[in-house]
């Protein structure tokens, strides 16, 4: 604690952060974290846009049911917080994913903030009919690179799921509706164990040409390394511009910010992450949450890429579900500049 007083000294700007934060700063760790970039002698993005994906993939695997009106603050919060794209909940079976089962009362009840995106996952036609009719603009199709875990989350192969997603596809082009592309398990599976990059390359193509206009990649159960990453980013990358891919980290192994920084370096510079580090897949038993949105934006502003976020604001976020939940957050950020 002595040294984060040290460090929160420094600081050149403050924090009210659940009204429990220290004042912090970045500046001495942007300096130093700058020259890192450049010596490595790639080139980062100027900006990132993350995709928040607390209210959705951070809250799916919860067993209490939350009050729909602490989601909808939630997102209400998260988009205060300068966020672009909130995925706010999930047309799937309620008897397969009880806590997404208030989707329509989530989409009727948040405040739409001009500019932000509020996607919505859909495993199907079904899915894409009642999130049109409960006003989304924007849906994410959800295929994998793992033939036993696309059984075990949509019960179906990866083929028959592709041929859902293209009816949905097809749909949103006719109503004017954006599709983001999910393949999961690109750095392993918690069924079949490694994952081939060549297969997570033939799935994202598939869903690209689709008409999928972002590709996201998923460390589902957080198991990769940045080894690993850079395979099957190679392997992706030739089949998809990069472009139009982004990164979806779990931190199980806390390799997460690691890997999300080979991706930069890559050239992706589209981040999904999830307030409080909060979440994980109900059908990829044993994965953390997803990387902390803190942890992604205190690194990229750390870097001197923007991100449009404001971090206390965001802070205030995690702060606010946590207390929600009950719970701690997963944020070395909110750990380290808040009195726990
Ligand atoms: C895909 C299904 C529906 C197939 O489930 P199924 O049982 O094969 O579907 P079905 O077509 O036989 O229908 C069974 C029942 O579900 C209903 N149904 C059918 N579709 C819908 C729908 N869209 N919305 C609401 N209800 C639906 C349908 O009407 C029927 O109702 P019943 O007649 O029994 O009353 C099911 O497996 C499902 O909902 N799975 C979702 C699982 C899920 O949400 N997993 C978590 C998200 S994926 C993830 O977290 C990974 C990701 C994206 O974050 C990236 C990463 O980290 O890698």
């Amino acid at each position: 604690m002595a040294a984060v007083m040290r460090f929160v000294n420094r600081s050149t700007f403050g924090s009210r952060v659940g009204h429990q934060c220290l004042s912090f700063s970045c500046s001495a760790a942007v300096a130093k974290s700058v020259q890192v970039g450049a010596s490595a002698g790639k080139a980062l993005p100027e900006r990132v846009k993350i995709v928040e994906v607390g209210p959705r993939d951070g809250l799916q695997n919860e067993k209490t049911l939350v009050p729909t009106e602490v989601k909808i603050h939630l997102i209400n919060m998260l988009s205060e917080a300068g966020l672009p794209v909130i995925e706010a909940t999930s047309f799937v079976s309620p008897k397969w994913v009880p806590q997404m089962a208030d989707q329509v009362e989530v989409m009727k009840g948040i405040n739409r903030r001009p500019g932000v995106s509020y996607p919505v996952l859909t495993p199907n036609l079904k899915g894409f009919q009642a999130a049109v009719k409960a006003g989304a603009a924007e849906v994410a199709i959800f295929g994998a690179a793992s033939e036993l875990f696309s059984k075990k989350n949509i019960n179906c192969s990866v083929d028959e799921s592709l041929q859902r997603f293209e009816e949905v596809t097809k749909a949103a082009k006719e109503a004017g509706v954006r599709v983001r592309g999910y393949v999961s398990c690109v750095l392993g599976c918690p069924y079949e164990g490694q994952v081939s990059p060549d297969k997570v390359a033939q799935v994202a193509k598939r869903l690209y040409r689709m008409g999928c206009y972002e590709i996201s990649l998923g460390d589902t159960i957080g198991v990769g390394t940045p080894g690993g990453m850079t395979e099957m980013l190679e392997a992706v990358s030739r089949e998809v511009p990069v472009d139009a891919l982004a990164v979806h980290c779990h931190d199980t192994y806390g390799q997460a910010l690691a890997n999300i920084l080979i991706a930069l370096q890559m050239g992706i510079s589209v981040v999904d992450s999830s307030v409080a580090g909060l979440g994980g897949c109900p059908y990829a038993q044993g994965a953390s949450g997803n990387v902390a949105t803190e942890d992604v934006v205190y690194m990229l502003h750390g870097l001197g890429i923007q991100t449009g976020v404001d971090l206390p604001k965001l802070m205030d976020a995690g702060a606010f579900i946590c207390s929600s939940l009950n719970r701690k957050t997963s944020s070395k950020v909110a750990q380290a500049t808040c009195k726990l």
